[in-house]
């Protein structure tokens, strides 16, 4: 496959991408000037809403618009039903405010802008023809509009996820990580969860909302970082980006694997026991979201662990776009079968074989599989 070949998906998707952090970096400042009473209130949950609906609206119209395809198949994570309801007119007014605020700025990113701001009709529209599930032939987009909803509500590690599927293969794959800065190694302090604290000083805020966007095409051998854009700075496409790379660490003794934040999401113990039998020493690094695949992209972590519980199927859009970018960046991910994902057969992963890893080497993959195999049948997975 030539690199010129989905170049302009690759520029399409990377700038959606880039405005949809700048659209999170918004929503979340708006968290912050409320306070933190109104994020953990329990039927208090529209801010988090309103960000996945605009994210899912904004990416769903700007693909329509360029590639100039009102059919265009996109599978992504929200729905538009609760929205469309009557008593949520508000919800669907902030939802519209926010995706014409952000797609306003489009020029900015490269990309056009609406001739005249878009109706809550339209908007709705939009978030509705991300209703695909896939499939394995064709063309289709995979999103996640916020993926780790909870560290956003947290103030802490969150992605968009956006990536091209065709006749079942990941070919590109983009995640925009607003609260990952450029600098490497930060991951291995211990990233303490930012609260949302009125009396935060706006220059610590800058500091701390600096984030990346990552990306990478399948087949080109490599991955590529980008700052987030500025205030008042336009994107430059493609000259920001540096290349990225998988750790070269495959001592065990040195490694370190990053997992899910939530126990209900991967089985922490047992990945305890998998990581204390391939000889790991250091402590576990608990990440929300693909942030993790970003990790192991970069190389701040060796391996990434997800073990659900069983019954629970694992969707494409949580994995489509980490994937493509740590095999590109030069590692290796699979089920804990040691087989390749399949993301040519609808909305979720069938036949995944209990986990999925990514690693940074193949030695350390080869490691991970025998220990799964040995620790397999004392576990109560
Ligand atoms: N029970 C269960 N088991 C496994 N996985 C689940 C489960 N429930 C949800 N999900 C999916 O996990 C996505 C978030 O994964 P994370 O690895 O970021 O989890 S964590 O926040 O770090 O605990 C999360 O993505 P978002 O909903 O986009 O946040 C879900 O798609
Ligand atoms: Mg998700």
């Amino acid at each position: 496959m030539g690199d010129a070949n989905y170049a302009r998906e690759l520029g399409v998707a990377v700038r959606a991408v880039h405005m949809a952090c700048a659209l999170c970096q918004r929503v979340q400042a708006g968290l912050v000037s409320h306070g933190t009473g109104q994020v953990k209130s329990k039927d208090d949950d529209s801010p988090v809403t309103v960000a996945d609906w605009s994210v899912q609206a904004i990416v769903s119209w700007i693909l329509a618009e360029s590639f100039q395809d009102q059919n265009v198949s996109i599978v992504a994570e929200e729905d538009v039903q609760t929205l469309s309801k009557a008593e949520l007119a508000d919800l669907l007014a902030s939802v519209t405010k926010t995706v014409n605020e952000s797609l306003a700025e489009a020029p900015k990113y490269g990309l056009q802008s609406p001739k005249k701001a878009l109706g809550a009709s339209q908007v709705l529209e939009a978030i509705s023809r991300c209703n695909s599930t896939g499939g394995p032939t064709g063309r289709h987009w995979v999103l996640d509009p916020v993926d780790g909803t909870l560290g956003f509500v947290r103030g802490d590690q969150y992605a968009i996820a956006l990536a091209l599927i065709e006749d079942g293969k990941v070919i590109m794959g983009v995640l925009g990580c607003p609260n990952y800065p450029m600098k490497n190694g930060w991951l291995n302090h211990h990233h303490h969860h930012h609260q949302y604290d009125e009396s935060m000083s706006s220059s610590a805020t800058d500091t701390w909302e600096k984030g990346c966007v990552i990306y990478a095409q399948k087949g080109s051998g490599k991955a590529w970082m980008q700052p987030l854009v500025q205030q008042n700075k336009m994107l430059e496409w493609p000259n920001s980006a540096r290349q990225i790379k998988v750790s070269s660490i495959d001592d065990p003794g040195l490694a370190t694997f990053c997992e899910p934040v939530e126990k209900a999401n991967s089985n922490h113990s047992f990945t305890a026991g998998v990581a204390h039998s391939m000889g790991f020493k250091n402590q576990p690094l608990r990440v929300h979201s693909m942030v993790k695949y970003a990790a192991i992209a970069r190389g701040d972590a060796e391996i990434f662990m997800k073990f659900a519980r069983c019954g629970y199927k694992e969707k494409i859009w949580d994995h489509a776009a980490g994937v493509v970018i740590v095999e590109e960046a030069g590692g290796v991910v699979t089920d804990a079968g040691g087989r390749p994902l399949d993301f040519s057969r609808g909305t979720y992963l069938e036949g995944l074989d209990r986990g999925i890893v990514a690693c940074c080497s193949a030695k350390l993959h080869e490691g991970f599989i025998g220990a799964v195999y040995a620790s397999w049948d004392s576990s109560n997975l």
